[in-house]
């Protein structure tokens, strides 16, 4: 099965990863969620063997067989739509009526086939994640590597590009995708949490919530201290096992989990 072993990389004297592994079945969408800095592109780049790890082994398919949407789309910005579609088609070998087919398909169940003279710097943000995954899937690779194909996305295309994702999973890809929305990372097969490089949570969005150590609690006022976090109107907190919690207990989401996983980490002795 195509991922990744124990991979550790090193960039500049920081440790980027940290003995992360990762499975990649085939027709399932893995998310990789975390913070800023947490690993996550780094992760992308190391799998496209970008990147010189200093430990782990990388299993995956030859570069003609991956796709790679990096987080700023791929789009060529002073190409039209039709032009990064042959440009990128060409890359991948693919011209004539092959690409044509494969393009128009892509960009119909895309909704951006109306617009193929606009250039990629015209289209709204969404747009150009969209094309950017168009052009990412134009080889129908066995692998797509996603990193936060969603960000500054509107929330109706955020569920047209969800669609596109695990349609591409359906058709028997292995698909990663790096987000910071959890709402997304709830729906895919598997979650694989990064903190710091190392992996802090993985495993189905409902065998992560089930490891969450001590109460996940809910109140309307701010408990105080620093276990804390605001969730709408009301403040939920996270107490270790053998504590009063401060409210009502709660079956925590992904969100709730992350965090307390966060906060139970860092209370951990050194
Ligand atoms: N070229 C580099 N030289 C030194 N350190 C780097 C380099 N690239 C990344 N890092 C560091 O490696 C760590 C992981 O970065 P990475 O970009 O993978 O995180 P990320 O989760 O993708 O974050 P973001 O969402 O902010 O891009 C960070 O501490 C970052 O500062």
């Amino acid at each position: 099965m195509p991922g990744a072993r124990d991979l550790t990389v090193e960039l500049g004297g920081t440790t980027a990863l940290s003995g992360v592994s990762v499975d990649l079945p085939r027709g399932q969408v893995t998310a990789v969620v975390g913070g800023d800095g947490a690993g996550k592109t780094t992760l992308l780049r190391a799998l496209l063997g970008r990147v010189a790890t200093s430990g782990g082994t990388v299993d995956v398919p030859p570069p003609e067989r991956i796709g790679y949407e990096p987080s700023t789309s791929g789009v060529w910005p002073t190409l039209s739509v039709s032009e990064n579609v042959e440009f990128v088609g060409s890359a991948y070998g693919l011209s004539g009526d092959r690409l044509r087919s494969r393009a128009a398909t892509l960009l119909a169940t895309a909704g951006i086939d109306d617009v193929p003279d606009r250039l990629g710097r015209d289209l709204s943000g969404g747009m150009r994640q969209k094309l950017g995954f168009c052009l990412a899937m134009l080889h129908s690779p066995d692998l797509l590597l996603l990193d936060e194909p969603s960000t500054g996305v509107d929330p109706v295309s955020r569920v047209e590009l969800w669609r596109l994702v695990t349609a591409a999973a359906r058709d028997g890809a292995s698909v990663l995708m790096t987000t910071t929305y959890l709402d997304e990372a709830e729906r895919a097969a598997t979650v694989v949490a990064l903190q710091e490089g190392r992996v802090l949570a993985s495993g189905g969005p409902d065998d992560v919530v089930g490891t969450v150590p001590g109460t996940v609690s809910v109140g309307d006022d701010p408990p105080g201290g620093h276990r804390a976090w605001r969730r709408g109107r009301s403040f939920h907190s996270w107490t270790p096992d053998g504590e009063e919690p401060p409210g009502r207990p709660v079956v925590p989401d992904l969100e709730d989990t992350l965090i307390a996983l966060t906060l139970a980490r860092s209370e951990e002795p050194r």
